[in-house]
């Protein structure tokens, strides 16, 4: 059985300028341990797709499940990641950031901690626990989020642009780390991003979608590629073009 499956998924919004249908017919089956890029152009509907999968949206239409069960609001199990880092509680450090949900969940102090060094080592940032996110650069606040949402051991992890406002070279050493991290792991990832580059060097399946209004999955390219990957290998760059010819057909459809 799939982990997520989602069958002609819909969403409409409704205000007071009207209705706009922001996604139509979304159907995709995510298997257990895959990393799932999603690409599409500014406003096809990616972060819609994302946010009622988190249960922070109800679908219009269709409908959404997880381990076989409807989605009905948010869930520990599924961890999300937002662009920037205003998730994180100034107040508290980084280790207590991380451990948040563990107490909430009541685990006992001692455990909180060590389980919490643990994520903190696993993206790399040993011995930095004791630091608020005031006093730490814009890559490491973005590790934090990442390790306080696998510490809650979720079965998905939903990443919306992680990496979006960071420079190049953070970008990509945080994409390195998060492909170790996803191997180690073996968490199913649904990851949201505008980088062709960043979708092919990550993900197991890459999904296109067509422009909005009414944005749906327009094709799904696997990419069988070992990892790590080797950007300026042919196979890369292959898969890289037969993307790049997807999403060009979006921005100029009539070419
Ligand atoms: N709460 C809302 N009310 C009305 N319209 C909305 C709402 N949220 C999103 N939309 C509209 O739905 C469409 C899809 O938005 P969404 O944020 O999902 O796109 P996106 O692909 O993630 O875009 P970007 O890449 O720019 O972040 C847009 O046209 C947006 O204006």
């Amino acid at each position: 059985m799939a982990l997520v499956t989602l069958e002609g998924v819909g969403k409409t919004f409704r205000g007071r300028t009207g209705a706009w249908e922001a996604v139509r017919d979304f159907s995709l089956e995510l298997a257990e341990g895959e990393f799932f890029c999603l690409l599409g152009t500014s406003g096809c509907g990616k972060t819609t797709v994302l946010n009622m999968l988190a249960g922070f949206e109800a679908p219009t239409a269709g409908r959404i499940l997880l381990d076989g069960k409807p989605v009905r609001g948010p869930g520990a199990d599924r961890g999300v990641v937002f662009q920037g880092h205003d998730s994180l509680y100034d107040w508290l450090t980084a280790r207590d950031n991380i451990a948040f949900g563990l107490r909430l969940r009541g685990m006992a102090k001692a455990e909180r901690r060590a389980v919490a060094d643990r994520f903190l080592t696993m993206v790399g940032l040993t011995g930095q626990g004791a630091k608020h996110p005031s006093e730490l650069s814009g890559g490491m606040k973005q590790r934090i989020q990442i390790a306080r949402a696998l510490a809650n051991d979720p079965r998905i992890l939903l990443m919306d642009e992680p990496f979006g406002a960071l420079d190049a070279m953070t970008r990509a050493v945080l994409q390195n780390e998060l492909s170790d991290i996803w191997a180690k792991s073996g968490k199913t990832v649904l990851f949201i991003t505008h980088d062709i580059e960043e979708a092919v060097a990550l993900s197991t399946r890459v999904g296109v979608m067509k422009r909005g209004p009414g944005g749906t999955l327009k094709a799904v390219v696997p990419v069988d590629l070992p990892f790590p990957r080797e950007r300026t290998s042919d196979g890369f760059m292959q898969t890289f073009r037969q993307v790049h010819a997807l999403i060009h057909e979006e921005i100029h459809p009539h070419e």
